[in-house]
């Protein structure tokens, strides 16, 4: 066994990793990392723009290759491209820049985050054994239990933000180990790095499967935490705009890279031309809309506890596993969740937000608001919701990156009209559900 790194050696190594020591370690890219050999790799933001294509005009958005079939040179066949849903060279574009973004060896598109999840869990096979959270996006658990219903594969639900909880649930028949981090809508954070090892050393075959939709590449590189593979809904952070369906998939191991794009081309689901265009195109902004949804959200988790309410976001202190999160995260992301204790208030503030659209989904440039239990996690029987302790009358916020006083104001808005507070010159006063008040100045 290798000795351990020293926490000097570490940080060599975390430094080194961001040079490109022999010009290009990344996969095959529509852009090295860094245009000079030898240079520093550039730093995410920059890579998220920065792209190049061979195009025959130097065009400088990737072309939308909007064809079915390309003509061969000869009656063997054998060129690059044959056939569309076997690759295409809009996608294949789109697929090597997020794999740099990723710092992945491998990325495969397809035509959302559900299906993305599909293509991973067909490296399943009856009898294994599948380990993941008790608090999971609503799709998730609906595909894990068809599974477990239909396809002989045994799904255990465990608190997977209690370490010991999913080494206990490891057997030699678990074959994956699938994590939310913060899960959607509870926002509870799940230790990557120690899970990863523990399931590692326990049983080497199983597969460390990460869901990063809620961070998105610009606050969380879960491959670089221990997973074997990330995939995320490109329909969220990844586009920005809520006008495609997408999911990306990534990995390190060539071997699995290449059983998933079996099944991609199997199947069919890989993402569609002109997809993959407007997800390259969306994915450029990635940083700046982060960094405004985020400092947008932050204020907004403030404003709220500041009222009283019980709120849910990585990026306040009162989270209890705040130290946890940044230990792996650049940042808290932009949606959080906050109670009202009482579903028909929660209700009736959800209806009177006018600029907070009610919507499911997350990671658009517009701010939404939903009740989960009715809406995103709706497909999740009311009993098992009350066994895993999901509150009805949470409400979840997804930030966008309006003006945020704009956002302050509507939320205030609907919270007197809703009476969830009381507004007077002076003070606003934030009914807790217990009907007790608690009060803070006027913001
Ligand atoms: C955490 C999470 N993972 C995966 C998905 C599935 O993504 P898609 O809607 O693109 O299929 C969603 C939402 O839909 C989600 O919230
Ligand atoms: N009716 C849809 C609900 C999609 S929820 C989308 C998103 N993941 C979210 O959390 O808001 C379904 O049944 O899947």
């Amino acid at each position: 066994m290798a000795a351990p790194q020293t926490p000097a050696q570490a940080s060599k190594k975390a430094l080194l990793s961001r040079v490109d020591l022999d010009g290009h370690a990344l996969p095959p890219s529509p852009a090295p990392s860094s245009p000079h050999p030898g240079a520093r790799r550039y730093a995410l933001a920059t890579e998220l723009v920065y792209t190049d294509s061979k195009d025959q005009y130097g065009a400088s958005s990737i072309p939308i290759y909007q064809s079915a079939t390309f003509k061969q040179t000869s009656s063997s066949g054998g060129n690059e491209y044959d056939y569309t849903r076997s690759g295409n060279p809009t996608r294949t574009h789109l697929e090597r820049h997020m794999a740099k973004i990723m710092n992945a060896n491998r990325a495969l598109a397809v035509g959302s985050g559900m299906g993305a999840l599909d293509v991973i869990t067909r490296l399943l096979k009856p009898g294994d054994e599948v380990i993941t959270g008790d608090d999971l996006y609503g799709g998730t658990n609906r595909l894990l239990t068809y599974l477990k219903n239909n396809q002989g594969v045994i799904v255990h639900h465990v608190d997977s933000t209690n370490v010991d909880r999913v080494k206990e649930a490891i057997t030699d028949k678990t074959a994956m180990v699938l994590l939310e981090t913060p899960t959607n809508p509870l926002i509870k954070i799940v230790d990557i790095v120690s899970i990863a090892r523990i399931s590692h050393e326990a049983n080497s075959k199983a597969l460390v499967v990460v869901d990063n939709t809620m961070l998105s590449p610009m606050l969380l590189n879960p491959l670089d935490l221990g997973a074997d593979i990330v995939y995320e809904s490109g329909t969220k952070y990844l586009s920005g705009h809520h006008d495609i369906m997408a999911g990306i998939i990534a990995c390190n191991n060539p071997e699995l890279g290449d059983k998933m794009y079996f099944t991609i081309n199997s199947t069919g689901c890989g993402l569609s031309p002109n997809d993959s265009f407007l997800l390259m195109r969306g994915v450029k902004t990635l940083a700046i809309r982060m960094e405004r949804q985020q400092s947008n959200a932050q204020r907004i988790a403030e404003y709220l506890e500041e009222h009283g309410f019980k709120v849910r976001y990585p990026g306040l202190k009162s989270h209890p596993q705040y130290d946890l999160h940044w230990s792996m995260a650049r940042g808290a992301g932009a949606v959080l969740s906050f109670e009202t204790q009482d579903v028909a208030l929660s209700e009736r503030i959800v209806e009177a937000a006018r600029l907070w659209g009610i919507s499911v989904s997350f990671g658009c440039v517009n701010s939404l608001i939903s009740m989960p239990c009715r809406m995103s996690h709706a497909s999740i029987d009311a009993k098992t919701r009350q066994e895993r302790q999901m509150p009805e009358d949470i409400i979840r916020l997804c930030v966008g990156i309006e003006d945020v006083e704009d956002l302050i104001d509507d939320l205030r808005n609907a919270l007197i009209q809703a009476g969830a507070i009381t507004f007077t010159i002076d003070d606003i006063h934030a009914k807790n559900v217990d009907g007790e008040e608690s009060s803070s100045s006027a913001a």
